[in-house]
């Protein structure tokens, strides 16, 4: 079994042709893990040198990959792109050496994202933090999206805790007639699949690491999804392996990332629109989920986790501001009793404000194909 030592005595054998110092002496290592034979950690580079230093990347994943005992090894790069920039491809730039002058090891060219046949355009739905509404707003974007007319697929990739079967009333098994590809489920014109088919609402899904991921690209590959306009992705909270993973893997058109007003839940958020810049993925914008409720003695609105905070940051970072959703019962019932607002209240101002937010995303894609 291999241990972190060992992966940090290869990883300082790679020496960074740019700076003419080892990598893990430069602190360009950051975020290393090793459990079992599993290693993932982050390469952090120079802004400015872009795809150049995909070698670079290479060459240390290599290193990594040639101790015994390593059975998979997940490196990304953070050479901080510009929003839309391309995807860093072909390796260019002087071959990185090990320290005792031998040549690196081959390294693996890393597979393009693959686009999954059919589906027009993958929406990952992301919060920095649990609990903040993500799950809710997935629910109601996918519903609002097939109520404008659209091929909607929802895929809760929850993992730690899969809400939408329970979201949108969906009960029952998916099939697999043959064993090999999976039937989804359907619910308000949406086609869906969640882990939480598989097992027991309440029952946590102790996976972690490779299976996690084993499973997502298993629900994204195997899952007849049919063809669709949208894909969205309820991901977990945080920034993981899942998010990793799938933005490596897959071509995502873009993120949604939902916070709520309070500070902490905003300093979380700026940390997943970090990190899905750092995978070149397009921010499509950020909503601030439960912003203010409307009193129902004084008809006032009250902001009990204070107000704004979602756009400011949104101007902030450079991204489109999708909306605000309010604080209210009804989205929460809609929710929890398998009819999301945006169908059992379509006309309601609580659930204007998803609608709002769906259009924006079909406007977006207007504009990313003009
Ligand atoms: N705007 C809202 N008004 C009222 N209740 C809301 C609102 N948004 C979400 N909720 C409720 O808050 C709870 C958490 O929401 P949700 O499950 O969507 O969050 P999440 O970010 O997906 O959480 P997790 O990541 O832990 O699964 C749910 O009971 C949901 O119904």
């Amino acid at each position: 079994m291999v241990d972190e030592a060992q992966v940090r005595a290869a990883l300082a054998r790679v020496v960074d042709p740019a700076t003419g110092r080892d990598i893990l002496t430069a602190d360009q290592v950051k975020a290393l893990r090793v459990e079992g034979g599993e290693v993932s950690f982050v390469l952090e580079v120079d802004p400015a040198r872009g795809a150049a230093a995909q070698p670079l990347l290479e060459a240390a994943r290599a290193a990594v990959e040639a101790l015994e005992g390593v059975e998979r090894v997940r490196a990304v790069m953070t050479a901080h792109n510009p929003q839309g920039a391309a995807r860093p491809e072909a390796p260019r730039g002087p071959a990185p050496k090990l320290r005792d002058g031998g040549p690196a090891p081959q390294p693996r060219r890393p597979a393009a994202p693959a686009r999954l046949e059919g589906v027009g355009r993958i929406i990952a739905v992301a919060s920095g933090k649990g609990g903040v509404g993500k799950s809710t707003l997935a629910s109601n974007l996918a519903v609002a999206l097939a109520g404008r007319g659209r091929r909607v697929g929802l895929l809760d990739a929850d993992v730690y805790g899969p809400s939408q079967p329970r979201m949108l009333g969906i009960t029952g098994r998916p099939a697999s007639p043959d064993g090999k590809t999976i039937l989804p489920l359907r619910g308000h014109g949406v086609t869906v699949m969640s882990l939480g088919f598989m097992a027991p609402e309440g029952e946590a899904i102790a996976w972690r690491g490779p299976m996690l991921m084993g499973a997502l690209q298993q629900m994204l590959t195997q899952v007849q999804w049919g063809q669709l306009d949208d894909l969205i992705v309820d991901l977990p909270p945080g920034t993981g392996d899942v998010q990793m993973t799938l933005c490596q893997k897959f071509e995502v058109a873009g993120a949604v990332v939902v916070s709520t007003p309070q500070d902490i839940a905003l300093i979380d958020a700026r940390k997943g629109i970090d990190m899905f810049r750092k995978l070149n993925v397009p921010i499509l914008g950020i909503v601030e989920n439960m912003a203010g409720f409307v009193c129902d003695e004084c008809g006032k609105t009250h902001y009990p986790f204070g107000h704004g905070g979602a756009r400011a940051e949104a101007e902030k970072l450079g991204v489109p501001f999708l909306g605000e959703v309010p604080l209210d019962l009804a989205i929460r019932v809609g929710g929890d009793s398998g009819a999301p607002i945006v169908v059992s209240s379509p006309e309601s101002p609580e659930a204007q404000a998803f609608w709002r937010i769906a259009d924006q995303l079909i406007e977006a894609e207007a504009r990313a194909g003009a």
